[in-house]
């Protein structure tokens, strides 16, 4: 009886996986399905699609494993954050394509709304800063373009959701209409202070408050699947944004813990405690969970390019066939040579904030071979991270004491123990990779009593390796100093 069953539905993929009692994965099964571009900018899935694939896979992962749903203690959910979607509560129909966290459709709104000096509220309130990537202005749109959809949604007769909410409404036949704070907090409708929709956001945005889910805890018994989903009634009873589980199933539970996914791009979190800190570096302030009413806020910032800069390697220069063939290119010198290449090649996020930055190559001479740009490639998303997490521990007035790793480019040896010299801390990879899953898993397992509470929980965190900083402090200073050099001849490359 004591498995968990989590869903982590991805930006590409749907997958499941199924956890014992001793948090130990039985079995995975994953899914892709179709990236819609409809015109330059705008990215969509399709609702239906995300669904089906999300419940094809979870039957899957069930039989690779070898149980039955009624040995399922419960399932938790975890998503792609941000995504939105607005569908029929009749029908249970979507009216339009989810519309994904990476489409840039309302950019122009959210101009038009910083222009009317409207940011500073956003910020307070949120944490956020007013961007495209946030749901609140992407379901205005869709309130505003779809025929009728203003009028319906204000009779009630429509239901809004990011991805999470949409899973559940679809689990459990269209009774649960929830949704939990780590994915509220990305919303821009919600206050992260008071833990609830914020009725002036509401107003200055045209939103309905009838169309959006209610909000509850990230770990508790929410209700159970549908009747005909599953050979029995499965509990949902777990809840959160893919980057705030994964700082969960790290078991960042204190203030200063921190974890870097490294993936195409890299998503760092630092938990900060029970209030929310303010960023003075551009970064979000983020619910991290909700338990029992409270929440734990984590600092958020985003490297846009990591791992897709190795692909670039790959895709672009031809210099390697495949991502981990970068490790024996790299190794095969003893540094970059004074190479910097900084990998703005969709212009720098937090904490520079410069779309007009593009990719530079300096430090090049006569002596300069393409190991040397691979070794410098590496460095740049250990650079990248190292910027953030010095912005976080400015904001959060802490020190970090190690960062956990997780993602596929921790594969990399070389980058983990360039990272940890950088940072002069401990950079720790945990046995199970597996995090942001397991994080949803925790969540749910905690709520039926699977786990009894997060020190149970931080005690089955376990390392696989850990990279120790060998570096002199000196050293590290003088090449960030060099980095910050080479960011400064990228930035503002390209006109306004
Ligand atoms: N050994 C490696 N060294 C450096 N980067 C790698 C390595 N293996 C994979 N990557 C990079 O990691 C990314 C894939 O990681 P993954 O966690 O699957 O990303 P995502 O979830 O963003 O798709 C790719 O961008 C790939 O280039
Ligand atoms: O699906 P992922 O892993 O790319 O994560 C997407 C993030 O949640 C977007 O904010």
């Amino acid at each position: 009886m004591s498995h968990i069953l989590a869903l982590d539905q991805g930006t590409t993929s749907s997958r499941a996986i199924v956890f014992d009692g001793s948090a130990t994965i039985c079995a995975i099964a994953q899914r892709e399905f179709r990236q819609i571009f409809p015109q330059p900018g705008w990215v969509e899935h399709d609702g239906l699609e995300i669904w089906a694939t999300q419940v094809g896979v979870a039957a899957e992962a069930l039989t690779r494993a070898g149980i039955s749903p009624r040995e399922v203690m419960a399932i938790g959910i975890t998503n792609q954050r941000e995504t939105t979607l607005l569908w029929d509560r009749h029908s249970g129909e979507p009216l339009y394509n989810a519309i994904v966290w990476q489409d840039r459709r309302t950019a122009a709104l959210c101009d038009r709304l910083k222009t009317e000096g409207l940011e500073p509220l956003f910020r307070q309130k949120t944490g956020l800063v007013l961007d495209a990537y946030f749901s609140g202005t992407k379901l205005a749109w869709l309130l505003d373009n779809i025929p009728g959809a203003r009028d319906r949604a204000e009779a009630g007769e429509l239901a809004f959701g990011t991805v999470d909410t949409w899973l559940a409404w679809n689990l459990s036949g269209g009774r649960l209409h929830i949704s939990d704070a780590s994915n509220a907090s990305r919303t821009l409708l919600f206050n992260i202070t008071t833990l609830d929709w914020d009725d002036e956001l509401l107003a200055i945005l045209g939103i309905p408050r009838v169309v959006l889910p209610q909000l509850v805890d990230s770990s508790a018994v929410y209700g159970e699947t549908a009747g005909d989903l599953f050979a029995a009634a499965i509990p949902i009873a777990g809840m959160a944004g893919d980057q705030q589980a994964a700082l969960f199933g790290q078991a960042c539970g204190t203030a200063g813990m921190a974890k870097n996914t490294y993936g195409t791009g890299c998503f760092l979190l630092m938990h900060c405690g029970e209030r929310p800190v303010p960023s003075q570096h551009n970064l979000l302030t983020t619910v991290a969970w909700q338990l029992a009413g409270r929440a734990d806020y984590a600092l958020e910032g985003s490297v846009f390019v990591a791992g897709a800069a190795v692909q670039w390697l790959r895709d672009g220069l031809g210099i390697i066939r495949s991502s981990n063939e970068v490790e024996a290119l790299a190794a095969s010198v003893p540094d970059s040579g004074e190479v910097c290449l900084v990998p703005a090649f969709t212009g720098l996020g937090a904490p520079h904030w410069d779309p007009y930055a593009r990719g530079t190559i300096v430090g090049i001479t006569r002596g300069t071979t393409a190991a040397h740009i691979a070794r410098a490639t590496l460095e740049s998303i250990a650079f990248q991270s190292a910027d953030l997490l010095t912005a976080m521990e400015a904001d959060a007035g802490i020190t970090l004491s190690e960062l956990r790793v997780d993602g596929g480019a921790t594969a990399n040896a070389l980058l983990m123990q360039f990272q940890a010299d950088l940072l002069g801390v401990p950079v720790v990879r945990p046995r199970v990779s597996e995090t942001t899953a397991l994080g949803a898993a925790y969540l749910a397992g905690l709520a039926v009593g699977l786990w009894r509470d997060r020190q149970e929980i931080a005690g089955h965190w376990q390392a696989d390796r850990v990279f120790s900083p060998t570096m002199g402090r000196a050293q590290a200073a003088e090449l960030r100093g060099r980095w910050e050099r080479a960011v400064e001849r990228s930035r503002a490359w390209v006109a306004p």
